[in-house]
């Protein structure tokens, strides 16, 4: 199995009272999924994400990767993990304001090994004549295509997508969602977006249901709906 959580749980301590934004989560992801994670506000999938990407440590229970766990591991593999393993992709896209879409990607490529052409995947997310502006001169979705590329570049195994196109009117975020599945596709990434919005998990092959920090349903779409096919 490719990614496994097993019996993970965050709490946190406010005050006189114990948080559990997750609450024994147990999954199994295969290499090349394409998965939703979906939950009402609150329900603990930001924290899930930020553990399956390293940023966080759970609590108890564990996260393993390729066979590695990845809570166990000293700052400086989990340092290396982030870097090679895992992209991110933001609702808000989060690029550097003074750089340019290009520069914005090379960034991320100096601090990986096995980076992909910068040129070939400003094509891939359609953005060759974009590649010299500036964030503040393009759409939302224009942004956060050069956010995806940007993830793409390292080369990562997993792509993890918080709330893509939450930002983003519905044709711009359709075409956001195209994208991400043509990355699934094509490059061979294992691709998991979190999100509140019931009509993305459609198009999932994978669909996670959380509530309260628990899974309440995991199950496969044997015919994933194509991101046209999605409404909201
Ligand atoms: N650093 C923190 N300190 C205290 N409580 C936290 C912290 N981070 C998250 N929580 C709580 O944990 C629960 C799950 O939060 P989380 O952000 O993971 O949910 P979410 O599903 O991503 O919500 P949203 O869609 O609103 O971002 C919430 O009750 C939240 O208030």
């Amino acid at each position: 199995m490719f990614i496994s959580a097993n019996g993970l749980t965050k709490t946190y301590q406010m005050g006189e009272v114990e948080v559990h934004a997750l609450n024994g989560v147990d999954f199994e992801i295969e290499e090349g999924e394409f998965v939703v994670v979906l939950g009402p506000s609150g329900s603990g999938k930001s924290t899930l994400l930020n553990i399956v990407g390293g940023m966080d440590l759970p609590t108890s229970g564990e996260i393993i990767v390729d066979n590695i766990k990845i809570n166990s591991m000293k700052d400086k593999e989990l340092t290396k993990y982030r870097r090679h393993t895992v992209g991110f992709v933001f609702q808000f896209y989060n690029l550097m304001a003074n750089l340019t879409a290009r520069e914005n990607i090379e960034l991320a490529t100096e601090i990986t090994e096995n980076a992909l052409d910068i040129d070939e995947i400003l094509s891939a997310v359609d953005l060759n004549s974009r590649s010299d502006h500036f964030p503040s001169q393009m759409s939302g979705g224009e942004q956060q295509r050069v956010a995806i590329a940007r993830a793409v570049a390292k080369n990562p195994r997993i792509l993890l997508c918080d709330e893509p196109t939450g930002a983003l009117d519905f044709e711009t975020g359709v075409s956001i969602l195209e994208l991400l599945l043509k990355i699934n596709k094509e490059y061979k990434k294992t691709v998991v977006i979190i999100t509140h919005n019931a009509s993305i998990a459609g198009m999932g092959n994978r669909v996670i249901k959380l509530r309260n920090g628990k899974v309440i349903e995991n199950y496969t779409n044997e015919n994933p709906l194509s991101p046209r096919g999605v409404d909201w």
